[in-house]
């Protein structure tokens, strides 16, 4: 039996998780975390019988303690209580399916203790990858992909030799606007944004899909996950979200891994560790696909993906403000306080004022944080 803790069950990776767990006989879940959503996570409770839940909002923790008195789930609130959830001693792997640097803290603590990381939370991997990398190596954890891009990469490389790479071709769909200029994303609305052409997931990352942060993002991921440097990671539109990524090898091979937009097929490569196990759900059909396109990114209109790469050839403290930036400018915009397009000058903004710090500490990445936070809101 595989004992696995989820932080961040009640989200788009956490409940597909769940869905993985409910079809096998062989995973169990040990605990739960989430921010607010206590209803659902009452009923993750009800129906999978984790000893612990987590819950960020402590008040809501307090709620839920006395919603599931009946059951032996003990609850837990705030930060503490999703560091206790992450080095659960009955955990064997941690899954972070937890939105944005809040999950830094719990992935460092389940490293440390041990634990296995099917990665998801890749805020914790742009931001801390420095730090993150090293301390899986010295407590021989494995960093699982759960990222559909990265999951191709971990899939194509399957019994290859990572130093024959020559480059990685990290896909991406475009986003809902590809194709349209400037002048047109001016008017852009938050529904316009969150209507992603072929994958469901979460609001932040939806929206990081519409400005292309989420392509940078995932460039800097798979620049520490495959230890690939920068200038050997090519992003390619593929707008179908047919092929997830390639490796161009040595010899001049190209692996590359195809599927529907299904994300539990990359958690579950995770959590069997790469090893196959039947999954129900649709299969390509190649006549009724008929044509798989490609084009290069639109890097003067989506200034998310070039800012990003800005930010990764800084280094240092750079990626920690670029990530920082676009977590609150896609929260205002989110909360309609701001246009599609100032999502861009406020990461611009953040990234042209800092002062670099060339290797930060986790404490000093959290207290760019909150630096960045505070100058955002004192200004929009
Ligand atoms: N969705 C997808 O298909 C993909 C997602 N990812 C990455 O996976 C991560 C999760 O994304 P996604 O599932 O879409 O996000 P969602 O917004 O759907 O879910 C986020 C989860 O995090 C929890 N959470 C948020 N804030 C806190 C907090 N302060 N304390 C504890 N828990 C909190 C939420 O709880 P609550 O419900 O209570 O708010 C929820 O369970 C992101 O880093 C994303 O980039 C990567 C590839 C694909
Ligand atoms: C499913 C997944 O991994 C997402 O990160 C996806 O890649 C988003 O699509 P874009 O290619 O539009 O960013
Ligand atoms: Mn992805």
């Amino acid at each position: 039996m595989k004992k696995i803790a989820i932080l961040g069950s009640t989200g788009s990776i956490g409940t597909q998780t769940l869905d993985i767990v409910s079809k096998n006989d062989d995973l169990q879940v040990v605990g739960i975390a989430a921010g607010r959503n206590i209803d659902l996570l009452e009923k993750q409770i009800r129906q999978f019988s984790p000893r612990l839940a987590a819950v960020g909002d402590e008040k809501k923790a307090q709620e839920l303690k006395l919603r599931v008195q009946d059951t032996d789930c003990k609850i837990v609130g705030g930060m503490e209580g999703l560091i206790e959830l992450a080095v659960m001693e009955e955990a064997e792997i941690l899954v972070t399916a937890i939105v944005g640097m809040i999950g830094i803290c719990p992935t460092v603590a389940a490293i440390c203790a041990g634990k296995h990381i099917a990665l998801a939370n890749k805020e914790t991997l742009v931001t801390a990858g420095h730090i993150i990398m090293p301390l899986a190596k010295e407590h021989n954890v494995k960093i699982l992909p759960v990222d559909s891009e990265h999951s191709a990469i971990f899939q194509a490389l399957n019994g290859e030799n990572p130093k024959t790479i020559e480059k990685l071709l990290i896909t991406a769909s475009g986003g809902p606007f590809r194709g349209k200029k400037t002048e047109e994303l001016k008017n852009m609305r938050v529904e316009d944004a969150l209507k992603h052409p072929n994958w469901a997931m979460g609001q932040k990352i939806t929206i990081d899909s519409a400005t292309l942060v989420n392509k940078g993002l995932e460039v800097m991921e798979a620049k520490w996950l495959f230890d690939v440097d920068l200038d050997r990671i090519q992003v390619v539109v593929q707008p179908q979200s047919v092929i997830h990524s390639m490796i161009e090898f040595k010899d001049g091979s190209i692996m590359a891994q195809l599927g529907t937009p299904d994300m539990r097929l990359p958690i579950q490569y995770a959590l069997y560790e790469g090893e196959r196990k039947y999954l129900d759900g649709e299969r390509l059909d190649f006549a009724k696909l008929a044509s798989i396109t490609f084009e290069n990114p639109d890097m003067e209109t989506f200034k998310g993906l070039p800012l990003a790469m800005q930010a990764s050839k800084t280094g240092g403290s750079m990626p920690t403000v670029f990530n920082a930036a676009n977590e609150k400018a896609v929260a205002l915009f989110l909360n309609r306080k701001i246009g599609f397009l100032d999502i861009y000058e406020i990461i611009e903004n953040a990234m042209n004022e800092h002062e670099l710090i060339l290797n930060p500490t986790i404490e000093e990445i959290l207290n760019i944080e909150q630096d960045i936070y505070k100058r955002i809101e004192g200004r929009w």
